[in-house]
């Protein structure tokens, strides 16, 4: 059974550079598993997957196949973290004009919280009034801004179009056990409701609730994405010896090139259904090592679409930059070009190649060509677009980053800068109890 893969040769870094990083690397995995290192009171994402008991999957689908009995649309409502695990997976794995299909066999999932654009949100609301609709809350915090306005709106909208008691069949909340007010609200409200453990920060939290409910209604195999985790967990853990450990070599090179100058990596898809794992892994690594005016700073491109607009700064542009591929062995559908009699666009040279294989080519192409432009690459392949591989693909990058964050000597597992726009914002807004920020910050502007 093949694995996910790593390929470090073309990151410039010497084996024995890497090597260097074997004793440090396995510390801090021995600490993540242990729990002796900074952040340790959000280490339960390490054991998680293994743990998920049938009853908990099973209590997971039933919640789900109701739903999807109820619901044409479901609005799943979250942000950062709350957010974007789910969405990672859904988009890798539906089809790519998911929400054109017509003899639908699972709900289309459409998103809000995430952001406070008027328009988006009264567009989303107009949509739903004559559509059956279900909606997903979700909030580890149970506090955050954006979510609470979304669903506040959306909550109304389900009570008016059917009724106080319809809204128990219609509304899940994802919170905390005990704290916050989407946890008081749901009580008090009679929703059902699953848990966001303590020790699992948002950003780690794909594989709670957060995200296998969402990703259930979707129509997805849950337990597959689990597997794939907890098998990625044993490919990972401290018994492995270093050069066979994937996350270890991923968090030395990435620390290495850090070191040599390389302020950002760019994590790279060649398929677009991975846009938004891109985007998860952004939340994943920003916020976990962005601190203490350190940190690789994690960027996104999505191949070969932004080739053309991004491709030449990063083949030209200031040389801090790497990349990160990832890469997926084979596709799951067939599309061959075909032959053309009369061959006026001249592609007659590529009649009968698989439209991957063009694919491919222009991915080592362009490897070649940023590596000969100086942008060190590591490549990390998965098998196929999957269930099974984006659950080793969320856990590699999940230990790797805790890892990482501890090689680089952070705390991986806090985001005190997040609230700074936070309380600007409230104090702009004029929150009781916020009087006295309220005066400072009208002073500067
Ligand atoms: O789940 P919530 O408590 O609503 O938090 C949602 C997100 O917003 C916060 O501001 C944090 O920076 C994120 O780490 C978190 O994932």
């Amino acid at each position: 059974m093949e694995n996910l893969k790593i390929n470090i040769s073309k990151s410039g870094v010497a084996a024995d550079v890497v090597k260097g990083y074997e004793k440090q690397a396995l510390e801090n995995l021995s600490a993540l598993y242990n729990k002796t290192g900074k952040g340790n009171d959000f280490l339960g994402w390490v054991e998680l997957p293994a743990q998920i008991t049938d009853a908990q999957f099973a209590d997971l689908e039933a919640t789900a196949a109701a739903i999807r009995a109820k619901a044409d649309y479901v609005v799943v409502v979250g942000i950062g973290g709350s957010y974007l695990g789910a969405r990672a997976v859904i988009d890798g794995l539906n089809n790519s004009f998911d929400w054109l299909q017509t003899s639908r066999k699972n709900p289309v999932i459409l998103y809000a919280g995430q952001n406070i654009g008027e328009d988006y949100t009264h567009e989303l609301l107009e949509f739903l009034q004559d559509k059956s609709f279900a909606v997903v809350v979700i909030s580890k915090s149970g506090t955050t801004t954006e979510p609470a306005i979304a669903f506040r709106l959306l909550k109304e909208l389900v009570e008016k179009k059917y009724s106080k008691t319809e809204a128990k069949e219609r509304i899940v909340a994802i919170t905390d056990a005990k704290k916050g007010a989407l946890r008081t609200l749901a009580t008090q409200e009679g929703y059902k409701t699953f848990v966001i453990p303590d020790d699992v920060g948002g950003r780690f939290s794909v594989l709670t609730p957060v995200g296998l409910l969402p990703i259930a209604i979707a129509g997805h195999n849950i337990r597959q994405l689990v597997k794939g985790a907890v098998d990625m967990k044993g490919l990972t853990a401290p018994g492995v010896a270093f050069d066979q450990n994937p996350a270890a070599q991923y968090a030395a090179v990435r620390n290495e090139l850090h070191k040599k100058g390389k302020a950002i990596e760019i994590l790279v898809n060649y398929q677009p259904k991975l846009h938004f794992f891109t985007e998860w892994w952004k939340q994943l690594y920003g916020e976990s090592e962005g601190k203490d005016n350190k940190g690789i700073f994690p960027a996104g491109v999505d191949f070969s679409t932004d080739l053309h607009s991004m491709g030449q700064w990063i083949q030209e542009g200031v040389r801090n930059i790497f990349e990160t591929v990832v890469t997926v062995k084979s596709p799951n559908t067939k599309v061959v070009v075909p032959n053309d009699a009369a061959d006026l666009d001249g592609l007659n040279f590529l009649a009968g190649k698989r439209v991957d294989e063009v694919n491919k080519m222009a991915e080592l192409g362009t490897l070649v060509a940023h590596v000969d432009g100086n942008v060190p690459n590591i490549m990390v392949e998965i098998p196929q677009l999957n269930e099974y591989y984006l659950g080793q693909m969320i856990y590699f990058f999940e230990i790797a980053c805790g890892m990482s964050g501890y090689i680089l000597g952070v705390n991986p597992f806090d985001q005190p800068g997040v609230e700074a726009y936070k309380k600007n914002m409230f104090a702009l807004l004029e929150k009781p109890g916020y009087e006295a920020e309220t005066k400072a910050i009208k002073a500067k502007l």
